[in-house]
């Protein structure tokens, strides 16, 4: 997979941007002022193949990345999906059904150099979806995850053969403030380019995200509104509001 991700950066610059949005700031991101080392593919939805498909004859892909991106694409939305589904089990809810909710993936690559070791490789920000898988890159570390204790980041170092499992802002609303949405951003440490891997469970297919009610009581009062989860994106870019500080605009 790796080799694809590495051969789709490769492409030029009109062909990777035919990669465009399907839903709000889903397809290729170039590089931009906030994030000039930074480019990213966009697939939406990843739980469909004909998706899965569509992305890979934009982009031209030979018959064996095609054929690699798909089983990728299979197999992790079956572990995401495993994932969400025991994680919910885990607060006594049986009935969800995870299969169904959209899914992006983002195949991210940093333009690491000489020049850039120290600086910001992506800004801080939450994941805005509900789960997100993440295959780091084997060699060049750089990611730090905000200690909400003490406000210091953490370096999560590279360790082959591992998946990292976030949380993001939907994870916060949906389980009524149980779970929490992690802040993160990416240190430019060594002069060699960074490839990541991120697979999103985003919201329910139908866009609805509110807490299900066996996680409301007295006790629990609903805390967040019942929001569209493509309003909610388009609201971060507008608002510039990356780091989840746009779910207290979401409060009831
Ligand atoms: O590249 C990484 O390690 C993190 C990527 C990330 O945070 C994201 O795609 O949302
Ligand atoms: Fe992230």
């Amino acid at each position: 997979m790796k080799a694809s991700v590495r051969a789709l950066f490769d492409l030029p610059d009109d062909v990777k941007r035919r990669n465009t949005d399907v839903i709000h700031g889903s397809g290729y991101m170039g590089f931009t002022s906030k994030n000039p080392l930074y480019e990213a593919f966009g697939l939406y939805d990843a739980s469909s193949l004909t998706d899965v498909d569509a992305f890979c004859s934009l982009l031209d892909a030979s018959s064996h990345d095609r054929e690699t991106i798909k089983t990728y694409a299979t197999k992790s939305h079956e572990v995401i999906v495993q994932l969400a589904t025991k994680l919910a089990e885990s607060m006594g809810l049986n009935d969800q059904n995870f299969g169904t909710w959209q899914c992006q993936f983002r195949i991210n690559k940093y333009n690491f150099t000489q020049d850039s070791v120290g600086s910001s490789g992506v800004q801080i920000h939450t994941d805005s979806g509900f789960l997100t898988l993440l295959q780091e890159d084997e060699c060049v570390g750089g990611l730090e995850i905000l200690d909400p204790g003490s406000g210091s980041y953490v370096e999560v170092d590279p360790l082959p053969g591992s998946i990292l499992v976030n949380l993001g802002d939907v994870a916060k609303i949906w389980s009524n403030g149980l779970l929490h949405n992690v802040k993160h951003r990416v240190q430019c440490k060594a002069a060699i380019p960074r490839f990541s891997i991120a697979l999103f469970l985003l919201a329910p297919k139908d866009d609805k995200v509110e807490a299900p009610t066996a996680l409301v009581d007295s006790d629990h009062p609903r805390m967040y509104q019942t929001f569209f989860y493509n309003d909610y994106r388009k609201l971060l870019a507008d608002l510039e509001l990356r780091a989840g500080e746009a779910l207290s605009q979401l409060l009831m």
